[in-house]
């Protein structure tokens, strides 16, 4: 996959088949747009383009910028779109001068002049250019002077929800980990540095590596005890999670933190990648570390049965 983290280094194509979005996670809906994508370009000879952009644009236009959370970071849009096999991926650095482009200048001069499109294909509900005013029904009225086909990918449903990545948002916050997998098409992941705690995880014989976000504006799921896979040097553990503030150890500020299974390796200062399979219960304070003991190794139990029936 070619990358472009600006649309200087991009030299126009003969035969661009292109699709825009933030994708946000990434999703069923997204990954359906996706293949479609692909599939006009094997069919018509073309290349594939994706152009996303970064920052998010609510990050820049919004007010509440500060509280935004969002499903992925840039860095796992790149390893998603190039699993999906796009040619090639611009990142539009989105400013606030490119958020007043209009939609007409946003498609003669990128699309047509910059990119080469000669197809379209977006998503039931996209929008672009200033104040969100570009849509399927102007785009499809203009196509034939812009020079290029469009094709709107209708809106993709579970249990007659749409998949959206702020559906997946809402479950994810309130702890439905199990739901968010099921319309992400994968489990929910978290990457981050392991960090020093409290030392006291080893001393109550559950070791427990605290993982500490990159970005702040990476989403974290509800506080709670969940069912996880980690992927440590590319290998994948089982193990459990607890998010939250830790009550029974007077914790004051929230962490994230693994119990890898059959693991027994001192990895501070390494990268941990966490994938949230099954919510287990709410974080509760205990009294006293005898009865929190007693519930992890319960929740280690839980954790193995969970594993048990995902196999049989
Ligand atoms: C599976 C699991 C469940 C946990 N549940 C709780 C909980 O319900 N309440 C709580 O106060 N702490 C809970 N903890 C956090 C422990 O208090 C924490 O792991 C321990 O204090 C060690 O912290 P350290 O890594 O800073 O040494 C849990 C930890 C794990 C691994
Ligand atoms: N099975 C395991 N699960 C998680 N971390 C482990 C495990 N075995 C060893 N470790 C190491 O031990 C550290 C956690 O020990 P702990 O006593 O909880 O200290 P801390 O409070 O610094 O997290 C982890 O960061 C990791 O380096």
């Amino acid at each position: 996959m070619n990358i472009y983290h600006s649309l200087d280094s991009f030299e126009r194509l003969e035969c661009a088949v292109v699709t825009s979005g933030t994708f946000d996670g990434l999703h069923i809906g997204h990954k359906k747009i996706l293949a479609r994508l692909k599939e006009i370009s094997n069919l018509s000879g073309g290349e594939s383009v994706v152009l996303t952009f970064w920052p998010h644009p609510r990050m820049v236009v919004s007010e509440d910028s500060q509280d935004l959370q969002l499903l992925s970071t840039i860095e796992e849009k790149i390893e998603l779109f190039a699993e999906m096999g796009v040619q090639h991926l611009a990142i539009i650095p989105f400013t606030r001068a490119f958020s007043e482009l209009s939609s007409d200048d946003f498609i003669r001069q990128i699309l047509v002049d910059k990119i080469g499109t000669k197809k379209l294909v977006i998503g039931y509900d996209h929008r672009f250019g200033r104040n969100r005013e570009g849509s399927f029904d102007f785009l499809q009225k203009n196509a034939f002077s812009y020079g290029f086909d469009v094709e709107e990918i209708p809106r993709q449903d579970i249990e007659d929800l749409a998949i959206s990545s702020s559906r997946i948002r809402q479950s994810l916050l309130s702890g439905n980990v199990d739901e968010a997998m099921h319309l992400l098409g994968r489990p929910y992941s978290i990457t981050g540095v392991v960090v020093k705690g409290k030392q006291l995880g080893r001393t109550i014989g559950f070791p427990t590596a605290n993982i500490q976000l990159n970005e702040s504006y990476k989403l974290i799921p509800a506080n709670g005890v969940y069912v996880i896979n980690a992927i440590y040097e590319g290998i994948a553990y089982r193990g459990m999670l607890n998010i939250g503030v830790r009550p029974t150890v007077d914790g004051t500020f929230r962490t994230i933190e693994a119990n890898l299974f059959d693991f027994d390796k001192e990895i501070y200062g390494e990268d941990l990648t966490v994938e949230l399979l099954h919510y287990l219960r709410a974080e509760q304070k205990f009294n006293g570390l005898d009865s929190l003991i007693e519930q992890i190794k319960k929740d280690k139990e839980s954790t193995n049965e969970f594993f048990e029936h995902l196999n049989s």
